[in-house]
Protein backbone atom coordinates (compact mmCIF):
# COMPACT_ATOMS: atom_id res chain seq x y z
CA UNK A 1 0.00 0.00 0.00
CA UNK A 2 1.83 3.33 -1.41
CA UNK A 3 0.04 5.69 0.76
CA UNK A 4 1.10 5.56 4.34
CA UNK A 5 -1.36 5.91 7.41
CA UNK A 6 -1.38 9.11 8.86
CA UNK A 7 -0.36 10.75 5.46
CA UNK A 8 -1.87 14.37 4.05
CA UNK A 9 -2.00 14.00 0.58
CA UNK A 10 -2.68 17.72 -1.11
CA UNK A 11 -4.74 17.38 -4.40
CA UNK A 12 -2.85 19.85 -7.01
CA UNK A 13 -5.53 20.86 -9.56
CA UNK A 14 -6.41 23.74 -11.20
CA UNK A 15 -8.93 24.29 -14.05
CA UNK A 16 -8.40 25.47 -17.83
CA UNK A 17 -10.44 28.95 -16.13
CA UNK A 18 -7.78 29.28 -13.09
CA UNK A 19 -4.69 31.37 -13.83
CA UNK A 20 -2.36 28.38 -12.18
CA UNK A 21 -3.50 25.82 -14.95
CA UNK A 22 -0.97 23.74 -16.41
CA UNK A 23 2.20 21.42 -15.74
CA UNK A 24 4.14 24.24 -14.55
CA UNK A 25 2.52 25.59 -11.89
CA UNK A 26 0.88 22.55 -11.14
CA UNK A 27 4.44 20.70 -10.53
CA UNK A 28 5.62 23.50 -8.45
CA UNK A 29 2.65 23.37 -6.62
CA UNK A 30 3.79 19.55 -5.51
CA UNK A 31 7.03 20.32 -4.86
CA UNK A 32 5.64 22.83 -2.44
CA UNK A 33 3.27 20.89 -1.15
CA UNK A 34 6.03 17.97 -0.90
CA UNK A 35 8.19 20.77 1.29
CA UNK A 36 5.50 21.41 3.76
CA UNK A 37 5.26 17.72 4.16
CA UNK A 38 2.27 16.40 2.20
CA UNK A 39 2.96 12.86 1.79
CA UNK A 40 0.98 12.13 -1.52
CA UNK A 41 -0.27 13.80 -4.29
CA UNK A 42 -3.29 13.79 -6.45
CA UNK A 43 -3.17 15.35 -9.34
CA UNK A 44 -5.44 15.66 -12.82
CA UNK A 45 -4.16 14.78 -16.36
CA UNK A 46 -1.67 13.45 -18.56
CA UNK A 47 0.14 16.75 -18.33
CA UNK A 48 0.00 17.34 -14.69
CA UNK A 49 0.66 14.07 -13.82
CA UNK A 50 3.91 13.62 -15.93
CA UNK A 51 5.28 16.98 -14.88
CA UNK A 52 4.84 16.33 -11.31
CA UNK A 53 6.14 12.81 -11.54
CA UNK A 54 9.56 14.45 -13.32
CA UNK A 55 10.10 16.18 -9.55
CA UNK A 56 8.80 14.39 -6.53
CA UNK A 57 8.64 10.04 -6.07
CA UNK A 58 5.87 10.85 -3.50
CA UNK A 59 2.94 8.40 -5.05
CA UNK A 60 1.02 9.70 -7.18
CA UNK A 61 -3.03 9.51 -7.14
CA UNK A 62 -3.37 10.22 -10.79
CA UNK A 63 -7.24 10.79 -12.31
CA UNK A 64 -8.32 11.95 -15.82
CA UNK A 65 -11.45 14.10 -15.35
CA UNK A 66 -13.65 13.78 -19.05
CA UNK A 67 -16.98 15.80 -18.85
CA UNK A 68 -19.33 14.26 -21.39
CA UNK A 69 -22.73 15.72 -21.59
CA UNK A 70 -24.46 12.10 -21.78
CA UNK A 71 -23.05 10.73 -18.64
CA UNK A 72 -22.98 12.06 -14.97
CA UNK A 73 -19.47 10.28 -14.46
CA UNK A 74 -16.35 12.41 -15.00
CA UNK A 75 -13.56 11.52 -12.92
CA UNK A 76 -11.59 8.34 -14.81
CA UNK A 77 -14.35 6.81 -16.65
CA UNK A 78 -12.63 3.95 -18.26
CA UNK A 79 -9.74 1.94 -18.88
CA UNK A 80 -7.96 3.90 -21.55
CA UNK A 81 -7.69 7.37 -19.55
CA UNK A 82 -6.29 4.76 -17.00
CA UNK A 83 -3.91 3.31 -19.25
CA UNK A 84 -2.93 6.91 -20.11
CA UNK A 85 -2.52 8.59 -16.48
CA UNK A 86 -0.50 5.46 -15.28
CA UNK A 87 1.95 5.70 -18.30
CA UNK A 88 2.17 9.56 -17.37
CA UNK A 89 3.80 7.78 -13.71
CA UNK A 90 0.58 7.87 -11.79
CA UNK A 91 1.28 4.60 -9.23
CA UNK A 92 -2.45 4.79 -7.94
CA UNK A 93 -5.49 5.03 -10.34
CA UNK A 94 -8.28 7.43 -8.74
CA UNK A 95 -11.73 6.84 -10.18
CA UNK A 96 -15.50 7.78 -9.96
CA UNK A 97 -16.98 4.12 -8.47
CA UNK A 98 -20.10 5.49 -7.97
CA UNK A 99 -22.70 2.62 -9.92
CA UNK A 100 -23.78 5.40 -12.13
CA UNK A 101 -23.97 5.50 -15.86
CA UNK A 102 -20.32 6.17 -17.58
CA UNK A 103 -18.69 5.79 -21.15
CA UNK A 104 -17.33 2.85 -20.56
CA UNK A 105 -17.55 -0.94 -18.39
CA UNK A 106 -19.19 -1.15 -15.18
CA UNK A 107 -17.25 0.28 -12.60
CA UNK A 108 -16.09 -3.66 -11.01
CA UNK A 109 -14.56 -4.54 -14.23
CA UNK A 110 -13.05 -1.74 -14.51
CA UNK A 111 -11.35 -1.64 -11.03
CA UNK A 112 -10.15 -5.35 -11.75
CA UNK A 113 -8.63 -4.58 -15.23
CA UNK A 114 -6.75 -1.32 -13.88
CA UNK A 115 -5.42 -4.09 -10.87
CA UNK A 116 -4.69 -6.59 -13.32
CA UNK A 117 -3.63 -4.87 -16.43
CA UNK A 118 -2.07 -2.07 -14.96
CA UNK A 119 -0.41 -3.23 -11.88
CA UNK A 120 -1.93 -0.25 -10.31
CA UNK A 121 -3.89 0.10 -6.42
CA UNK A 122 -6.87 1.84 -7.28
CA UNK A 123 -8.21 4.76 -5.17
CA UNK A 124 -12.26 4.41 -5.71
CA UNK A 125 -13.48 8.01 -4.86
CA UNK A 126 -17.60 7.08 -3.46
CA UNK A 127 -20.65 9.16 -1.83
CA UNK A 128 -22.42 6.62 0.43
CA UNK A 129 -21.57 3.47 2.87
CA UNK A 130 -23.31 1.32 0.01
CA UNK A 131 -20.99 2.28 -2.80
CA UNK A 132 -17.93 1.79 -0.41
CA UNK A 133 -19.00 -1.71 -0.02
CA UNK A 134 -18.93 -2.27 -3.57
CA UNK A 135 -15.81 -0.45 -4.39
CA UNK A 136 -14.25 -2.84 -1.49
CA UNK A 137 -15.90 -6.27 -2.77
CA UNK A 138 -14.56 -4.86 -6.58
CA UNK A 139 -11.04 -4.94 -5.25
CA UNK A 140 -10.42 -1.23 -4.59
CA UNK A 141 -7.05 -0.55 -2.58
CA UNK A 142 -8.55 2.59 -0.90
CA UNK A 143 -12.23 3.83 -0.60
CA UNK A 144 -12.42 8.08 -0.18
CA UNK A 145 -15.33 9.78 0.97
CA UNK A 146 -14.52 12.34 -2.21
CA UNK A 147 -17.88 12.49 -3.93
CA UNK A 148 -20.03 13.25 -0.90
CA UNK A 149 -22.57 16.29 -1.81
CA UNK A 150 -21.63 15.62 -5.47
CA UNK A 151 -23.94 13.15 -6.76
CA UNK A 152 -27.90 13.40 -6.91
CA UNK A 153 -28.33 11.41 -3.86
CA UNK A 154 -26.07 13.31 -1.47
CA UNK A 155 -26.62 16.96 -3.01
CA UNK A 156 -27.73 18.08 0.40
CA UNK A 157 -24.68 17.25 1.71
CA UNK A 158 -22.44 19.37 -0.24
CA UNK A 159 -23.31 22.64 2.03
CA UNK A 160 -22.53 20.73 5.85
CA UNK A 161 -18.84 20.68 5.45
CA UNK A 162 -17.16 17.52 4.94
CA UNK A 163 -19.17 13.81 5.29
CA UNK A 164 -17.45 13.07 8.60
CA UNK A 165 -21.03 10.50 9.16
CA UNK A 166 -19.97 9.19 5.98
CA UNK A 167 -16.29 8.56 6.98
CA UNK A 168 -17.23 6.76 10.50
CA UNK A 169 -19.50 4.33 8.55
CA UNK A 170 -16.62 3.29 6.21
CA UNK A 171 -14.14 3.40 9.18
CA UNK A 172 -16.82 1.18 10.83
CA UNK A 173 -17.45 -1.23 8.21
CA UNK A 174 -14.47 -1.44 6.10
CA UNK A 175 -11.30 -3.58 6.38
CA UNK A 176 -9.55 -1.54 3.14
CA UNK A 177 -7.76 1.99 4.33
CA UNK A 178 -10.78 4.77 3.97
CA UNK A 179 -9.47 8.03 3.03
CA UNK A 180 -10.98 11.46 3.97
CA UNK A 181 -11.53 13.81 1.55
CA UNK A 182 -13.95 16.54 0.22
CA UNK A 183 -14.08 19.85 2.01
CA UNK A 184 -11.67 19.38 4.57
CA UNK A 185 -10.43 22.42 5.15
CA UNK A 186 -8.82 23.72 7.84
CA UNK A 187 -6.11 21.50 10.34
CA UNK A 188 -8.60 20.57 12.76
CA UNK A 189 -11.09 19.07 10.47
CA UNK A 190 -8.11 17.18 9.06
CA UNK A 191 -7.27 16.20 12.48
CA UNK A 192 -10.82 15.60 13.50
CA UNK A 193 -10.79 12.80 10.38
CA UNK A 194 -7.67 10.86 11.72
CA UNK A 195 -9.61 10.57 14.97
CA UNK A 196 -12.12 9.10 13.44
CA UNK A 197 -9.85 6.49 12.08
CA UNK A 198 -9.03 7.80 8.90
CA UNK A 199 -6.01 6.02 7.09
CA UNK A 200 -4.86 9.52 5.25
CA UNK A 201 -6.55 12.68 4.39
CA UNK A 202 -6.62 14.57 0.65
CA UNK A 203 -7.04 18.41 0.90
CA UNK A 204 -7.39 20.43 -2.26
CA UNK A 205 -9.02 23.26 -2.77
CA UNK A 206 -7.71 25.00 1.04
CA UNK A 207 -3.95 24.31 0.41
CA UNK A 208 -3.69 24.51 -3.18
CA UNK A 209 -6.33 27.03 -4.89
CA UNK A 210 -5.52 30.05 -4.05
CA UNK A 211 -8.64 32.10 -5.93
CA UNK A 212 -10.97 30.49 -3.69
CA UNK A 213 -8.98 30.76 -0.66
CA UNK A 214 -8.78 34.65 -1.66
CA UNK A 215 -12.45 34.18 -1.91
CA UNK A 216 -13.13 32.89 1.38
CA UNK A 217 -11.31 36.14 2.84
CA UNK A 218 -13.40 38.56 0.89
CA UNK A 219 -16.15 36.86 2.00
CA UNK A 220 -15.46 36.94 5.39
CA UNK A 221 -14.90 40.64 5.37
CA UNK A 222 -17.97 41.58 3.07
CA UNK A 223 -16.49 43.25 0.36
C1 LIG B 1 -16.06 16.36 -6.58
C2 LIG B 1 -14.74 16.49 -7.32
O1 LIG B 1 -14.71 16.56 -8.52
N1 LIG B 1 -13.63 16.50 -6.57
C3 LIG B 1 -12.35 16.66 -7.17
C4 LIG B 1 -11.63 15.43 -7.26
O2 LIG B 1 -10.56 15.26 -7.72
C5 LIG B 1 -11.56 17.87 -6.79
O3 LIG B 1 -12.17 18.93 -7.48
C6 LIG B 1 -11.44 18.24 -5.31
O4 LIG B 1 -10.71 19.45 -5.24
C7 LIG B 1 -10.71 17.19 -4.47
O5 LIG B 1 -11.56 16.08 -4.28
C8 LIG B 1 -10.28 17.68 -3.08
O6 LIG B 1 -11.35 18.18 -2.36
P1 LIG B 1 -11.31 19.67 -1.74
O7 LIG B 1 -10.88 20.59 -2.82
O8 LIG B 1 -12.70 19.95 -1.28
O9 LIG B 1 -10.32 19.64 -0.60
Amino acid sequence: MLIPQGALVVSCQARADNPLHGPVYMSAMAQAAEAGGARGIRANGVGDIAAIRAVTKLPIIGIAKVWDDRFPVYITPGIEQAAQIAKAGADIIGLDATPRPRDGEPVARLIGRIRAELDREVFADIATPDEGRAAHAAGATYVATTLSGYTEETASRRSDGPDLELLSALVAELPVPVVAEGRFDTPDLVAEAFRRGAHAVVVGTAITNPREITRRFVRAIGS
